[in-house]
């Protein structure tokens, strides 16, 4: 028997659920929004954007061609741009649109699938113009690119360099007769490659190139560039660029390619804030520290916590409902089918969903106040901090991003088949997070800068010097014992700390080791690289941890009693789920023993228990509207089926009773006149 809520039928398995959670679901979306205020101004930015019904589209993106799909996704992007501009900025609180708030950011989903071909303008072009350009480029550029008169990408990557900007071709050779830089691409692999919105929709792009002058090459540097035309769109002469082709996700995105045929720019468009190059050609260093041009990966890395977050949190809302509705097998013959969510290893695949949403979102927050707190010292002169906040963004944009991947996929497999199916809304989401892991900075490539401020601050911490707030505990790595084990909250997070030290102190003795051995430096480094990640994973493992149960515990301070036990629960779980994940690495660096372990599993399997009546209380306690999750799946009501037969008969194959294949191919294969 279906019910009904808020005027919609609703599926009898939700709707029960939905009575059965014990906890008051608004108070959850208040700590994940981050406040009551929060979650007030979302919703109305949400009413604003999406009642309209400007978000969706006649026929599914998954049946257009590619032409079509993107150009619908730029008929959106003007849209969205233009409701940014107005309504939604004053909502916001905004002078203008941009970069600055996570909910027009996220409200955005509603209108795309896969990407907006606007991600780049608003997610680098513009912060790169906030964050590397003089005060006086800074007034030229950020009105013009803030009020989308010019539309930008950020084109650094190259065919053949990715990771490794150092090793960047593309030259800007400074011309002091004319007072201009040459951009030119002297090889194939010089070519700029990946850019979203360069291939069709930029005409603007920030550039990075290895600047010389007076003979002398100094290094990357960033460059604004005219690549089209302001008025027809045409590319200018000098330039060939266009898009890359097809891709696992980002299909809307239109990535391109990049080259330059001795093309010339003025002086004034390098981008100056940290490095200037003189009318004469003399080149003038500006900023205190080498890594400032770096800027806006930085930026873009510690947002990403806050996307993956947001990502899995969607995932998990469809695939706890959907386990909610499916029912599947009989293990007692005399009860009817059990929901999928009734079974413990269903359990075991979601609720760390669930748990790690929060956790993620709880860390970016932290993450994104850290960033405000080091950029207001640099903005002072002092770039003390920058080290050890490049070693915790890096980290975290690695782990986040690879463990909500590697959770959503496990969200589809908790789908079963209907999993699979594009309209569940999971595979369009595991193709744009699982990207998240190797942009803006490779997982492993990442977890070793971690690493090589982890070894320095060990070094540190065996000299008996003062260490960094995020690497102190490393101070007990000498104490000669091991970590003591204790199954509370804090006992298990020092245990953590325990395995990033003691995996760092391994590191650490295995290079010297290797350097006795003589190896150089370099070598002993290269060999103690699949350890020397662990060891930056564990230590991030240790952060999030901490983070995560320290801002609930602060958050639930003023809770009802029933949220602060949920709240603690999903923490609880969090620390027991990666506590049994690592239990060799316990053993090794800590006391635990093997009863202690079989304790904890059954505490944990114990746990599951207690979280599962709340479920889907949890899930809906991230107020994802149906427009945002894109799932036949996962939407409030429940009604899966109907939306997934919906759905297949929107499938053009079904517009004629039977294939053109047929009098094509099949029937005179089958009458053997093929
Ligand atoms: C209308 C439409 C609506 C749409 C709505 C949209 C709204 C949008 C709003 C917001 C959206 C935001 C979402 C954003 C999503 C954006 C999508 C992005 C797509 C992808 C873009 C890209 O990928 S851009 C390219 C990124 N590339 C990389 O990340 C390259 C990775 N490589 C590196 O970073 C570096 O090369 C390296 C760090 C690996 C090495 O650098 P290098 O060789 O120079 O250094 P060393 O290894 O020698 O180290 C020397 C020394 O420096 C330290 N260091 C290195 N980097 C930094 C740094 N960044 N900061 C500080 N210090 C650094 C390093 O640790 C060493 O220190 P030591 O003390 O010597 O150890
Ligand atoms: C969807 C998408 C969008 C993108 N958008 C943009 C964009 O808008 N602008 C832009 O400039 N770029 C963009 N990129 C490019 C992206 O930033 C790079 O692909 C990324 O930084 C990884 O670099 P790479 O491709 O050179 O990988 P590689 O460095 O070639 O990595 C290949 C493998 O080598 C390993 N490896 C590399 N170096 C080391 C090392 N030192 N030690 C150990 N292992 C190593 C890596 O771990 C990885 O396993 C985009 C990429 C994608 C997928």
């Amino acid at each position: 028997m279906t019910q009904t809520n808020n005027n919609m039928t609703v599926n009898p398995d939700l709707a029960m659920e939905r009575a059965k959670c014990n906890f008051n679901v608004l108070e959850v979306t208040h700590i994940f929004d981050g406040g009551e205020r929060n979650t007030l101004q979302r919703k109305k930015i949400e009413d604003v954007a999406l009642n309209s019904g400007a978000s969706k589209d006649a026929l599914g993106e998954e049946h257009m061609s590619p032409k079509e799909k993107y150009e619908n996704a730029v008929r959106k992007s003007c849209i969205y741009a233009t409701m940014m501009k107005n309504e939604l900025a004053e909502l916001s609180g905004l002078e203008s649109f941009g970069v600055s708030s996570p909910v027009i950011r996220r409200t955005a989903d509603a209108f795309f699938k896969e990407v907006s071909p606007f991600l780049l303008h608003l997610g680098m072009f513009v912060p790169t113009i906030m964050g590397q350009c003089t005060p006086e480029q800074q007034s030229y550029w950020l009105p013009r690119a803030l009020d989308m008169q010019i539309i930008g990408t950020y084109a650094q990557t190259e065919l053949g360099h990715g990771t490794f900007i150092r090793g960047l071709e593309t030259t800007a050779t400074y011309d002091p007769e004319t007072e201009e830089f040459v951009l030119h691409s002297p090889t194939l692999s010089s070519y700029k490659w990946w850019a979203g919105g360069l291939g069709k929709t930029v005409n603007y792009c920030i550039v990075v190139a290895q600047l010389y002058t007076k003979g002398e090459c100094h290094g990357t540097h960033p460059f604004i560039v005219q690549i089209r035309d302001e008025d027809t769109h045409v590319p200018l002469p000098g330039i060939k660029v266009g898009e890359i082709g097809p891709k696992m996700g980002f299909n809307t995105a239109d990535n391109g390619f990049l080259g330059f045929d001795h093309y010339r720019i003025p002086r004034e468009h390098m981008l100056m804030k940290n490095a200037q190059v003189l009318k004469d050609g003399t080149y003038v260093k500006v900023a205190r520290h080498g890594k400032l041009t770096y800027g806006t990966m930085v930026f873009v890395r510690v947002v990403l916590v806050n996307e993956v977050a947001f990502n899995l949190a969607k995932a998990s809302t469809i695939a706890v409902r959907y386990s909610a509705i499916r029912r599947q097998s009989k293990p007692k013959p005399d009860e009817v089918e059990p929901q999928i969510l009734d079974y413990v290893t269903q359990q075991h695949k979601l609720f760390i969903a669930i748990a790690t949403a929060h956790a993620l979102q709880l860390c970016s927050t932290w993450l994104w106040e850290s960033f405000s707190a080091v950029l207001a010292q640099m903005k002072g002169g002092n770039t003390d901090t920058l080290p050890e906040f490049h070693a915790l963004s890096s980290c975290l944009k690695a782990i986040s991003t690879s463990d909500s991947a590697h959770l959503i996929e496990q969200c589809r497999h908790a789908c079963g088949g209907h999993g699979y199916m594009i309209s569940s809304g999971i595979p369009n989401l595991y193709n744009f997070v699982s990207a998240t892991r190797t942009y803006e900075g490779d997982y492993t490539v990442l977890l070793l800068q971690t690493a090589r401020f982890l070894v320095k601050a060990y070094e540190q911490a065996e000299a008996k010097k003062p260490l960094t707030p995020t690497v102190s505990y490393l101070a007990h790595a000498f104490s000669g014992s091991r970590a003591t084990w204790d199954n509370s909250p804090d006992g298990i997070i020092r245990s953590f700390q325990a395995l990033a030290a003691g995996k760092t102190a391994v590191c650490v003795t295995n290079m010297r080791k290797r350097m006795r051995a003589g190896l150089s430096q370099v070598d002993a480094w290269e060999m103690s690289t699949i350890q020397l990640v662990a060891a930056a994973e564990a230590h991030c493992r240790a952060v999030i941890a901490d983070t995560y149960r320290k801002e609930i515990v602060r958050l639930t301070a003023n809770s009802s009693p029933n949220v602060k036990v949920v709240m603690d629960q999903l923490t609880t779980l969090y620390l027991y789920y990666w506590a049994l994940e690592r239990t060799g690495d316990l053993l090794m660096f800590t006391s635990v023993s093997q009863k202690d372990l079989v304790d904890l599993q059954i505490a944990y399997e114990e746990l599951l228990l207690k979280i599962r009546p709340n479920a889907v209380g949890l899930v809906d306690a991230f107020d994802l509207r149906d427009e945002l999750l894109h799932s036949t799946l996962g939407s409030y009501d429940g009604r899966v089926y109907e939306r997934l037969m919906e759905e297949a008969l929107k499938s053009p194959m079904n517009k004629e009773p039977v294939s053109d294949a047929y009098s094509k191919y099949l029937r005179p294969m089958m009458k053997g006149k093929l």
